[in-house]
């Protein structure tokens, strides 16, 4: 699939469509086969008229050239798309694992080797877009995919940007911005480091830290950094330690992803290939 994927021109005759997997933004997105091959694909389905209706028939060619240039195990894979007169198929990566937030909901909390796992891979994917330019900025659990092995996928690049530079657009829902994107001031790939302290606090209570009745609540709490953490014996001192480390206003002093990856929570609890043992 690799191969073929990128250069030829594929049409949906290429396809057996299966059951729809869910509804995502712009479309819907179907299991799918391509014919010859076999291989199980995810199809997702955009109009174009919603396209062309918000203008964004450019960011959407960027997408997809950025989507189609990103190799790495824990961002799920756009192996190439095509169109027809109404719709615009993206040929994506299947996850059969579905939705990590479905297991977050389930479970209610992750525990320390599931987060700390999850948290590695994000940041190791994470080094990988920074150093190919690409701020993804909208990392939240739905957006967070599960391979048959229970290995992370990132997915839904819907507002990342290919950025050498700071960025201004707001993006995202409100639990997840840093308190610079919340002050619509310019930022940087330290946004992402942010939304792994969020990510981290979520996977392990269960609820973002800054939740709140109202988005106004939710912006204060962000801008206070208000961080508190219930009592409860699951959650060791050093998640704590490290949480607190990457939700820091200043975005310059957060812990870097390099530095994640070496701190006594990830080494102590993360599996190094990614799918610690049910
Ligand atoms: C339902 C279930 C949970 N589900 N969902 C997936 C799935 C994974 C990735 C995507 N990716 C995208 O939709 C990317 C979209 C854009 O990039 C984009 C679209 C329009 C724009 F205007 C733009 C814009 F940039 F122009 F704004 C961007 C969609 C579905 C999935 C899967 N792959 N495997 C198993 N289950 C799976």
């Amino acid at each position: 699939m690799a191969s073929e994927s990128v250069k030829r021109d594929w049409s949906i005759r290429d396809f057996e469509i299966g059951k729809p997997l869910g509804k995502g933004k712009f479309g819907r997105v179907y299991l799918a086969r391509e014919a010859k091959s076999k291989y199980i694909v995810a199809l997702k389905v955009i109009f174009k008229e919603q396209i062309e209706k918000y203008r964004l028939q450019h960011q959407l060619k960027r997408e997809m050239a950025i989507q189609t240039s990103l190799r790495h195990p824990h961002v799920l894979r756009l192996y190439g798309w095509f169109h027809d007169a109404e719709r615009i198929f993206l040929i994506l990566e299947y996850a059969h694992g579905g939705e990590l937030y479905g297991e977050l909901r389930r479970s209610g909390h992750l525990s320390e080797k599931q987060a700390a796992t999850y948290i590695a891979s994000l940041t190791h994917a994470l080094a990988y877009c920074h150093e190919k330019h690409v701020i993804h900025r909208d990392i939240k659990p739905e957006n967070l995919l599960l391979d048959h092995e229970g290995r992370l996928k990132i997915a839904d690049f819907g507002w990342s940007v290919q950025s050498k530079n700071k960025r201004h657009t707001m993006c995202g829902t409100l639990d997840y911005l840093a308190p610079e994107m919340v002050e619509n001031k310019a930022h940087d790939y330290a946004v992402d480091n942010w939304t792994l302290g969020i990510l981290c606090y979520e996977f392990l209570y269960g609820v973002p830290p800054f939740e709140a009745d109202s988005q106004a609540d939710t912006f204060r709490r962000i801008m206070k950094v208000d961080l508190t953490f219930p009592s409860t014996p699951h959650v060791s001192a050093e998640a704590k330690v490290l949480i607190t480390q990457l939700l820091v206003k200043d975005s310059a002093k957060r812990l870097s992803l390099e530095n994640i990856l070496k701190h006594p929570w990830i080494i102590m609890n993360a599996d190094p290939n990614g799918t610690f043992p049910k």
